[in-house]
Formats: structure tokens, C-alpha cells, sequence
């Protein structure tokens, strides 16, 4: 399939991330309607790798050995698929993961397709990067926002939740200095972080710790902590259109979250049968119904020692001297640390893998559409949940999107992050369960 610049036309924005934009459907082919074309940005200003390339650099090749199709890549694309399709979708489950498929796309089209989005968009992401048009291929995947095959007189509503890290890591490698890791999620860290920084303009009250608990009331909890401050961590879709939350993945450019959009919000659900508590309580059901949050706990588990540790063995696959090292002047660390330098390469890069695998699943994120069931009849690739409340019985549909590869020279960037977000969190953050200053301070901001 070839997509030519007649074709743009039938495609709309639809929201976008640091690395891609994704369009929606709204022409005629039978084999595109339901589908979204996810299309790779360029920063402004940065040249792209030309054609042909290795898409891993050499020690990346090393890490992914076992997995023939991504170490051979020339194409962002393909890597992406291939990861996806040979390493996240085992791990997750096939049914919630939709690797895609490639499809041409003619420079032609691109332009096209730019100049008709370019309005739609966030102006700091069209200031950062643009559609990189010299590439020729483009992912269609399945639309998540809608449950094909929902009858047109029903109504979809979708949810898409960014649920981050959902344990506290207990790695012997973690500095005493740092044991308040242990103790508080690096969402909230993180948040004290973002606000000081003016990424965002309210702490979130999100618990992933929540999310992930397997228990309904908690999962609950957190769901409607994510509404109440939804950040790029919660958004909600009425048949395949953004009503609720920030679009371009920005952390706090909401464009709908004031008490008018809720009522809105409210208008538009309230035809499906649902008020918007009972669609918060029906969100929190199908999540702990399906269960689908454990594997992917389980996935971000594969980061065993915590970036702490992690990146001791980093320098190992590189082989080059381990620069946390080098700062150390405490005997006692450095004889712990030496023990994972001592580390095999086969065993190093378990390690190094694990903790990129596990870095993807802490950034992904869940889209779940509901529809009314039909009858009391199950739409056949569905799940259902019904509400206590209602009486009522939805199918729903549960996938991950967002399942890149995460490039191996970032693990430098997750080790000084992850310093800057805890020594931050020491020095401003909540001191036995007070608010901190910073916190105060937004509340009288706010108010
Ligand atoms: O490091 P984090 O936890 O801030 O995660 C980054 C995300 O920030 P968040 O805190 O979720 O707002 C960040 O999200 P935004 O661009 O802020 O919406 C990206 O998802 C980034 O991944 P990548 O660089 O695009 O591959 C994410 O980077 P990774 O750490 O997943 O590589
Ligand atoms: N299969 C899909 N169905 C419906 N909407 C989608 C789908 N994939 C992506 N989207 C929408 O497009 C947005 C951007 O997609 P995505 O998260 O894949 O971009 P990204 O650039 O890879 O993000 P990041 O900043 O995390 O790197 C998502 O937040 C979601 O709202
Ligand atoms: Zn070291």
C-alpha cells in the first residue's frame, strides 16, 4: 500500500508524543477505516540518519543479539515493529499489543499531510519537530480509541492512561542517601520535580502504587486522582475524538479540564448510559477485572537493580571506565560496586536488557475503549464489565501503546535524572507528610 498526497485529506490529527504523530481515519477504504498511521517527527534543525543506516549503534546490536530482525534494521519503523513484535508483545500478551504495519507513504503525502495538521497542533511541539517527510514508511495500527465494529447508532468512549512506574524498587545498590526511594514512587518524586521546573502547575495526588494494587477500591482511587489532575497521564476519547485531557503529550496543556468540560463531558457520556462517576468506576473495573496491569508490573520488575546498579553494568557492555565509580571515595561502595563490574558480558547484558525492557514498560500506556454491549452479547474480541449501579453490561478492549525501544545511550541520561528527581524530592519534598514549601506554595498560587 502506497499512501499518494490525494490521500491526506482522509486523515486527521490525532495527537502526538516527543517522537511521533498519529493520525485518524475518516475516509472510505474498508482496510483503513479503524486505523490510525503513526508517522515519525524529526527535531528541527537535527539531519536525519540517511537511509540505509543500521538504525542500532554497535553496542545496541550487542544487547538485542538473540533478536535477528532488530539488530539488521535500516528503518526506525521496522526496529520499532520488531521490538514490539518479538519482545513486548510476549511479554504483555498478543492481545493487548498491536505491533502494526508498514506502509508506504510518498513524500508527497507527507507534505501534505503537514500542511493540513499544522494548525491543529500544539504550537511548542510544531516549534520542536515537524514530520520528518524523507521517510517512506509509516505504521497503521488499530484505532484504540474505538472498538471496531460498534454499531453507528452506540457510542464509544476511550480512555488512555500513562500509569508509570508501579513499584518501589528495594535494590541493594540503591545509596543509603537515597533509601527514601524505597519508601516513595518516583511518580511523586518526580511531580515535586516537574512543579519546581514549571512543567506542570499542580502535584498530582496519582498513586501508581494504586493502580497497580490489584485491589478495585485503590484502582479506583487512582482513577479518579488521575481525573481530578490528568497531566499526560490520563486522557478520554468520545468515539475516536480527544474530549478530556492535553493533547501533544504535553505534561499540563490540558485543553479540557475546566468544570465546563465536565459538564460536557457528562452531556456527551450520559448517552451511553453512563454518568461520569459510574464511567470512572466502570474504567477502574475493567482494570481490575482484566488483570492487565499485572504483566505489565511484572514487565517494569525486569529492572531488578534499580538505574543504581544498572548503571555499574552499563560501562561493562561499553567497556569503558564506569564514571559513578570514579567519583567514589567510599571504600565500602566501591567494594559493592566492583562485585557488578566483575560481572560476565552475557550477564551484564541480561541486566542492561532487562532494565531497557523494563524502561519501556514504565513509559507506555493503556487505552481501553468501552461500548454498550448489544442484548447482553459480547462483541467477539471484547471483554465485558457491567456497574453495580446500572445494571448495565459494556464490552470493553484493553491494548498498550507506545512500546518503543529505548536507545542504550539513555541510561546515562536515567542515572542523572534519577539523582536530580531524589536529591530534589530530599531537599524540597514532603517532610514527614507535611506539604513542603513548593506545595504550599501552589495551593496559594492556585487558589
Ligand atoms: O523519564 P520520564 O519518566 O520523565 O519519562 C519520559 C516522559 O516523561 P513523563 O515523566 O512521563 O512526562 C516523556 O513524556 P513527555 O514527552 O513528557 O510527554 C517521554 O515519554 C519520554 O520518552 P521518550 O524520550 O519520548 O522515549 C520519557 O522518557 P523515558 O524515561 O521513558 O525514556
Ligand atoms: N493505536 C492508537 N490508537 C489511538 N490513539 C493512539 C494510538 N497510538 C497513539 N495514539 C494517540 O497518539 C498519542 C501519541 O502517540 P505515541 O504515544 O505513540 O507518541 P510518541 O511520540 O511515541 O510518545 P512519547 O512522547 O511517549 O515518545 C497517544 O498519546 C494517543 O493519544
Ligand atoms: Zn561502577
Amino acid at each position: 500500500m502506497l499512501l499518494r498526497p490525494e490521500d491526506a485529506k482522509d486523515w486527521f490529527y490525532k495527537g502526538e508524543g516527543a517522537a511521533n504523530i498519529v493520525l485518524g481515519y475518516c475516509g472510505s477504504s474498508l482496510s483503513l477505516v479503524g486505523k490510525v498511521l503513526r508517522i515519525q517527527k524529526v527535531a528541527k534543525g537535527r539531519s536525519r540518519s540517511p537511509n540505509g543506516c543500521l538504525v542500532l549503534s554497535n553496542h545496541e546490536r550487542l544487547v538485542w543479539r538473540d533478536i535477528g530482525e532488530l539488530v539488521e534494521c535500516t528503518s526506525k519503523d521496522v526496529a520499532a515493529r520488531a521490538f514490539i513484535q518479538h519482545v513486548m508483545s510476549n511479554l504483555l500478551d498478543s492481545k493487548h499489543v498491536d505491533a502494526g504495519i508498514l506502509v508506504h507513504v510518498s513524500k508527497e503525502f507527507l507534505e501534505a499531510v503537514e500542511g493540513n495538521i499544522k494548525s491543529q497542533r500544539p504550537p511548542w511541539r510544531v516549534d520542536a519537530s515537524k514530520i520528518d517527510v524523507l521517510h517512506e514508511s509509516a505504521l497503521l495500527i488499530s484505532d484504540h480509541s474505538i472498538i471496531s465494529g460498534t454499531p453507528k447508532h452506540d457510542l464509544c468512549i476511550a480512555v488512555e492512561i500513562k500509569p508509570k512506574c508501579g513499584f518501589l524498587p528495594s535494590s541493594e545498590y540503591i545509596v543509603e542517601a537515597n533509601a527514601v526511594k524505597k519508601h516513595v514512587t518516583r511518580f511523586k518524586m518526580h511531580q515535586f520535580l516537574k512543579l519546581h521546573q514549571g512543567k506542570i502547575s499542580q502535584i498530582s495526588l496519582y498513586d501508581p502504587l494504586d493502580l497497580f494494587s490489584g485491589l478495585k477500591d485503590r484502582i479506583h482511587l487512582a482513577i479518579t486522582a488521575l481525573f481530578a489532575c490528568p497531566q499526560n497521564n490520563f486522557r478520554i476519547f468520545f468515539n475516536g475524538s480527544l474530549i478530556f485531557g492535553g493533547l501533544g503529550g504535553g505534561l499540563d496543556n490540558t485543553v479540557v479540564q475546566s468544570h465546563k468540560a465536565e459538564e460536557a463531558i457528562v452531556d456527551l457520556i450520559s448517552p451511553s448510559g453512563l454518568q461520569l462517576a459510574s464511567f470512572l468506576e466502570l474504567v477502574a473495573e475493567a482494570i481490575f477485572r482484566s488483570g492487565i496491569l499485572d504483566k505489565l508490573l511484572e514487565t517494569q520488575q525486569l529492572d531488578v537493580l534499580d538505574i543504581e546498579g544498572a548503571i555499574h553494568v552499563y560501562y561493562n557492555i561499553i567497556s569503558q571506565p564506569c564514571v559513578v565509580c570514579k567519583n567514589l571515595i567510599d571504600a565500602e561502595l566501591l567494594h559493592q560496586y566492583s562485585f557488578l563490574h566483575s560481572l560476565s558480558l552475557e550477564e551484564s547484558l541480561k541486566i542492561v536488557r532487562g532494565y531497557l525492557i523494563a524502561a519501556t514498560a514504565k513509559d507506555c500506556s493503556l487505552m481501553i475503549s468501552f461500548s454498550r454491549t448489544e442484548d447482553g452479547h459480547n462483541a467477539s474480541d471484547c471483554n465485558s464489565a457491567s456497574l453495580k449501579s446500572s445494571n448495565q453490561c459494556y464490552n470493553y478492549k484493553a491494548c498498550f501503546i507506545d512500546l518503543d525501544l529505548k536507545p542504550l545511550e539513555k541510561m546515562v541520561h536515567y542515572y542523572k535524572l534519577d539523582q536530580k528527581i531524589v536529591d530534589f524530592y530530599k531537599t524540597s519534598g514532603e517532610t514527614e507528610g507535611k506539604p513542603s514549601i513548593l506545595e504550599v506554595e501552589a495551593h496559594l498560587e492556585k487558589n
